[in-house]
């Protein structure tokens, strides 16, 4: 990462729940200096308040021209949180948004027509740096601002530039909110083990390794997913068992996979509009 600006001229935080901590772990872990950094949050946890003891400036005055502010904070916070960026605005700031839903056109009409904005979709897999962020920018971003907050949010996984704005509720409804199902699938597959006679702590040992070792393998394997699946499914065995319960296009994944992300999709739209 090039810490250099990040340095000189201060990195901003506005909100530090459970991505803002996860993002500036991540940082500090790649050589993020504690005395460059400035956190705003109203309720900070006790990690962030050790932090502070250590150097990081928590809830101080903030620098007049900081290379980067992250905004972290959830959508229903943001008109209350956000004029107190705008002062930032006359330097060459860089704002960056995780938030789900609002888009960079509101945080133009607070911050005003000179903001260089970029919208951020991150992940919460980032609090072990195997996060998945999608970002897109406003017309004032240039390649170097791109590649700033790309080198912020590669200290916590992987990240990916959109082609245009209008995807990012999609993005969210996939990878942001994604974790969430997978976990889910976690919970239900252990359930379904226990329902099957096994002891509850057995089956959440076996349901966790297995999306762990599934989603690795699919990760590092030159084989696609479906080629993946087929490798498991013996003819008239018990995964093509299962399968003909899970693939149903009407009762199964499909429809119901298809449904959860369209619902997500429309709900950060909505989010959009508040
Ligand atoms: N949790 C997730 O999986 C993901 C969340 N996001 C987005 O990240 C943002 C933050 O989400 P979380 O970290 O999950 O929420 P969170 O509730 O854990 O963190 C929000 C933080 O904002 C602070 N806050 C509240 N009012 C404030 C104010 N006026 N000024 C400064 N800080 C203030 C709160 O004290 C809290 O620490 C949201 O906009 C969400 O859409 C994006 C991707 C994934
Ligand atoms: O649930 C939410 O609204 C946020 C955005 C993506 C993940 N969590």
């Amino acid at each position: 990462m090039n810490l250099e600006k990040i340095q000189n001229n201060g990195l901003v935080l506005l909100g530090c729940g459970k991505m803002g901590s996860a993002m500036l772990a991540g940082w500090l872990e790649h050589g993020v200096a504690l005395n460059a950094v400035y956190v705003l949050d109203p309720y900070p946890s006790d990690w962030l308040k050790n932090l502070a003891a250590k150097g990081l400036n928590l809830n101080t005055d903030l620098p007049q021209d900081p290379a980067v502010c992250i905004i972290a904070v959830k959508p229903q916070m943001m008109s209350e949180a956000l004029p107190s960026l705008i002062p930032m605005v006359a330097g060459d700031c860089l704002f960056v948004s995780i938030a789900a839903g609002t888009s960079i056109a509101t945080y133009g009409a607070v911050l005003g027509g000179d903001a260089k904005i970029i919208r951020a979709m991150p992940n919460t897999p980032a609090a072990i740096g195997m996060g998945m962020t999608a970002l897109i920018g406003n017309a004032l971003i240039s390649a170097e601002d791109m590649e700033l907050a790309r080198d912020l949010l590669s200290a916590v996984g992987q990240t990916v530039v959109l082609e245009a704005e209008a995807q990012m509720d999609a993005v969210t409804a996939v990878s942001g909110s994604g974790p969430a199902y997978v976990f889910h699938m976690i919970e239900t597959m252990a359930r379904a083990g226990q329902e099957q006679g096994l002891p509850a702590d057995l089956a959440m040992q076996l349901a966790l390794a297995t999306v762990d070792g599934a989603g690795a393998l699919a990760a590092q394997s030159t084989e696609t997913a479906s080629q993946l699946r087929a490798n498991v499914t013996s003819p008239g065995g018990t995964t093509a068992a299962a399968l003909d319960v899970l693939m149903d296009e009407a009762t199964g994944f499909p429809a119901i996979v298809s449904q959860a992300i369209a619902a997500a999709s429309a709900r950060s739209k909505e989010l959009g509009k508040s």
